[in-house]
């Protein structure tokens, strides 16, 4: 059961038991430091473990790390799609169960990870909260390259209403993509600049010094599926 996958509104089932998202620990100070790593792939934000999912999964989760993924000037580069379209681009903040003593752990049960989406379109106004790593995305052109950011509201890089998402079971959508993740792909969007885009899909090299753009997997099978909504 893999992932991403397209979510057809028109067949999704409207569940009222799924209750909003509730985050604990997300607004970090600013004399915390956070990792941010080009790994060849995408730009990773490593988070501390004190960052908690606390409500809308019926167990805890713990953050590992977010990371992007983002089209080209030739075209949007979101991993899910909604009713066959896609969107500029897609956050993935990566959490693993803490009934596991670790990620390691834990990406390899079907309970391990929960994974919160939230899909990124252009909008006439610069985000100030994503500029908090588009600043940094110059010093680590490179694969390999890691700078330190200072912590910052973490939460503010999803979007304000935490009520409204789809929910359903599939993998990591890179290699090995076990098929440990709950997903929650949120509603609402998020809203950076066309200049902030742009940064995001030109700043990054690969591994072979070739631009890092559309970093996403092509959409997978339901396999009779049930994608689930918290909203009707
Ligand atoms: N959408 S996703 O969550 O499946 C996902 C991707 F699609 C991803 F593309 C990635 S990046 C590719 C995997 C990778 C490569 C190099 C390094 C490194 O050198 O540090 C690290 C990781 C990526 F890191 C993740 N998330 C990771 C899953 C792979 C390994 C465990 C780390 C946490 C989540
Ligand atoms: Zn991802």
């Amino acid at each position: 059961m893999q992932s991403p996958i397209n979510i057809n509104m028109a067949s999704t089932i409207f569940s009222p038991h799924l209750r909003a998202i509730q985050l604990s620990g997300y607004s970090l100070p600013a004399n915390e430091r956070l990792k941010l790593r080009n790994n060849g792939h995408t730009v990773v934000l490593e988070l501390p473990q004190s960052l908690a999912i606390t409500g809308g999964y019926a167990q805890q989760y713990r953050a590992v790390q977010l990371h992007l993924h983002w089209g080209a000037t030739t075209g949007p580069g979101s991993e899910h799609t909604i009713n066959g379209h896609r969107f500029a681009a897609e956050i993935h903040v990566v959490h693993y169960n803490t009934k596991y003593d670790s990620f390691k752990e834990a990406m390899v049960q079907p309970d391990g990870l929960a994974v919160l989406a939230a899909f990124l379109e252009m909008g006439p106004r610069d985000n100030p909260y994503y500029q908090e790593l588009l600043d940094h995305m110059q010093q680590i052109q490179r694969d390999g390259e890691e700078v330190w950011v200072p912590g910052f509201n973490i939460a503010s890089l999803l979007p304000v209403n935490l009520k409204y998402y789809y929910r359903y079971n599939g993998s990591l959508t890179t290699p090995p993509c076990y098929q440990a993740v709950r997903w929650t792909v949120f509603n609402q969007t998020m809203m950076i600049s066309r200049d902030q885009m742009l940064k995001l899909i030109t700043s990054l090299r690969n591994d072979d010094g070739k631009p890092l753009q559309s970093n996403y997997r092509q959409i997978q099978s339901l396999h009779g599926r049930r994608v689930l909504a918290s909203f009707q």
